[in-house]
């Protein structure tokens, strides 16, 4: 026996483990996948390698003829999958293979249902990737070795999904990695020839890399290879030659994707500059959609030759970072390097260019099919709220796209755009009207809504976590500013009439004394207490300054650590409230101190704020009931 063997056997993160298993058990019946899957992955590592290769070109080795290469052994009931790309070192195959690095893999596991059909879905959106492989095979064997590493660094990475892995030192010759498939009993029918080749033709035809299969000849396998999917980028041809199914499948090359794409946009563009862009919209948001780190973006090509991933250089905005493709340039030389990127003018004309062409697609969608915009906005409507406070440029463009819910039909479904909202403004009307809160519900059931809903006027009811950073960079649209109805000194004095404003003013006038009287009551509780224009039906309400925060933002700032101003909120009032009325007949000073504080706290508590004295206020209101009974 050699003195040392250096296997060792090593056990999956937990993660992977159940992965593993639902993987098999859900994926089934689309079990072809996981050719494409593993194709994908071999024409990324080529990739990988022509990018590392710019600046060093001993990567090559004596091969620059890059390449996927499949094979199969039907009476041993392999297939074998090949790559001369990048390779991976001991160290990557524990990370990429061993373990997922995606964050929220934990909880996007425990929302699995296991329903088969549901949980393959949610699998969609994490990405399968190699595990596909265990859908149909019971052992896999992956030897690989890094581009630039010696033959002796080689590694032999083996796995039966059930008991762990085993990783071993090996002599590797050539670089890339190499898959055997050991198919389970009753898939060994897949290791044929003809299978296989329609397989990749479905799935891989648009992959611009060749994936080649040996030739056979009156049964025989020869040894003499040939080229089986169609290997030339798909977005050099033109549209008119691209069939829709073959656009579906290059997207699921580019994105990862499991689902079809909602839409695209591809383009040749010509003039200063000259480039193709093919810019794809995904069906269903990613599980990680909201991990900054984790997307694949656009694809870098340089005269079909590719360059980089958008993951380390940003050729979409974050708010569109949904959009998934490629951009190719006639223009960049083709050893462009990351510094030469930086910056470069050709690269922000295609990149300004390109989001230009995704609102435009967004657009075309809304006039033409609505529906399918509305299936959009469900997905990535949070993260196109982003855009008007990163995009300047594109903001009264990106305005007309959003979506929100309203008091026209209180739905918690996003349908209302501004300019819907616009053309039902009252007349006299100069303001778009929102609210902000922590959910729909608390929002459509603010005290505030009480005099736009008795007046008619529209709210639109903001209660994503992005909206109040919506609107401070979304300030007006078309001349006509956007206003917090829970904000500021409410002017509404253009919509009544002149019956109204005297009502108001002799209420006012009536509540003068009680204002002064709560005032004194509640100190330095409060910024100010004053009648209110706003409540029909409650009978108090917190009114934060224009430019305060909202109280559960606030609340949520403080929660992450963050210090806050103490801002000092008005408390108004609605003197014909009938707790109102029984508070102005009290004539005990402390049980109106008492009362004084309820109304201020439950104004709090119906904003989504916190009390500083919760059981301060229990008390009181137990007080306060049984002196009622
Ligand atoms: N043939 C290969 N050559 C080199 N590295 C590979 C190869 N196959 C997989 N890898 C590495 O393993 C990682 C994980 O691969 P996997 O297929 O599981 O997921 P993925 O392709 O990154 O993403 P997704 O889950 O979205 O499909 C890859 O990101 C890559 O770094």
């Amino acid at each position: 026996m050699t003195a040392t063997t250096n296997k060792e056997n090593l056990q999956f993160q937990t993660e992977v483990n159940q992965l593993l298993h639902l993987m098999i058990h859900s994926l089934y019946s689309n079990k072809e996948i996981f050719l494409r899957e593993l194709v994908s992955n071999g024409s990324d590592a080529c990739d990988k390698l022509r990018f590392e290769a710019i600046g060093n070109d001993s990567l090559y080795e004596t091969d620059s003829d890059l390449r996927v290469e499949v094979e199969f052994d039907a009476a041993a009931g392999t297939i074998t999958v090949r790559d001369n790309g990048i390779g991976m070192s001991r160290d990557e195959v524990v990370t990429n293979i061993g373990t997922i690095a995606k964050s929220g893999t934990k909880e996007f596991l425990s929302k699995l249902t296991g329903d088969e059909k549901k949980d393959s879905h949610m699998i969609g959106q994490f990405g399968v990737g190699f595990y596909a492989s265990f859908i149909v095979a019971d052992k896999v064997t992956l030897t690989t070795r890094r581009a630039g590493d010696a033959a002796s660094e080689g590694v032999r990475w083996e796995s039966d999904a059930q008991s762990g892995y085993s990783l071993e030192q090996v002599e590797k010759a050539t670089r890339g990695t190499e898959i055997v498939l050991h198919l389970k009993e009753d898939e060994k029918l897949l290791a044929d020839g003809w299978r296989l080749r329609n397989i990749i033709r479905q799935y891989s035809d648009h992959i611009p890399l060749p994936v080649n299969m040996r030739k056979t000849e009156a049964g025989e396998t020869k040894d003499e290879w040939e080229t089986v999917n169609k290997a030339n980028a798909l977005w050099t041809r033109s549209k008119s030659e691209v069939k829709d199914e073959e656009y579906q499948e290059f997207y699921k090359h580019v994105s990862h994707d499991w689902e079809d794409a909602l839409a695209w946009s591809h383009n040749r563009v010509e003039g200063k500059y000259e480039y193709t862009s093919l810019l794809y919209l995904p069906s269903k948001a990613p599980f990680d959609m909201f991990d900054r780190d984790n997307t694949h973006g656009l694809k870098l090509y340089v005269q079909r030759v590719f360059i980089m991933e958008d993951k380390e250089f940003k050729l979409m905005p974050r708010y569109l970072r949904f959009v998934r493709g490629v951009l190719d340039s006639n223009d960049l030389p083709l050893n462009v390097s990351r510094e030469i990127l930086q910056g470069n003018k050709i690269i922000e004309n295609m990149k300004n260019a390109s989001v230009k062409k995704v609102i435009g697609l967004l657009e075309n969608m809304i006039a033409n099919e609505p529906d399918k915009y509305q299936k959009f906005w469900k997905e990535f409507g949070k993260v196109l709220k982003e855009g008007p406070g990163e995009d300047f440029s594109n903001r009264e463009q990106i305005a007309k796209l959003l979506r929100f819910s309203s008091t026209l039909d209180d739905s918690a479904e996003q349908t209302v755009s501004l300019p819907d909202y616009m053309a039902r403004m009252k007349e006299g009307q100069d303001k778009i009207y929102y609210i902000t809160a922590d959910s729909h519900t608390a929002a459509k059931n603010s005290p505030h809504l009480e005099v736009f809903r008795k007046k008619g006027i529209e709210v639109l009811l903001l209660s994503d976590r992005v909206d109040e950073w919506l609107v401070q960079h979304l300030m007006e649209f078309e001349g006509k500013s956007l206003q917090s109805v829970a904000k500021g000194q409410l002017d509404l004095s253009a919509l009544e009439t002149e019956e109204d404003k005297k009502a108001q003013e002799k209420v006012e006038a009536e509540a003068k004394n009680m204002v002064e009287h709560i005032k004194t009551a509640l100190g330095e509780k409060v910024g100010d207490v004053r009648v209110s224009h706003r409540l029909t039906t409650s009978p108090s309400c917190i009114v934060l300054n224009d430019h305060d925060m909202a109280l559960y933002m606030q609340q949520l700032m403080k929660q992450a650590g963050h210090e806050m101003p103490d801002t000092k909120p008005a408390l108004e009032i609605n003197p014909t409230h009938p707790l109102l009325k029984r508070m102005e007949a009290e004539t005990d000073d402390e049980r109106f101190g008492e009362w004084s504080s309820i109304l201020l706290d439950q104004a709090i508590l119906a904003e989504g704020g916190q009390l500083e004295d919760p059981a301060g206020f229990v008390n009181r209101l137990n007080k306060l009931m049984l002196a009622m009974g």
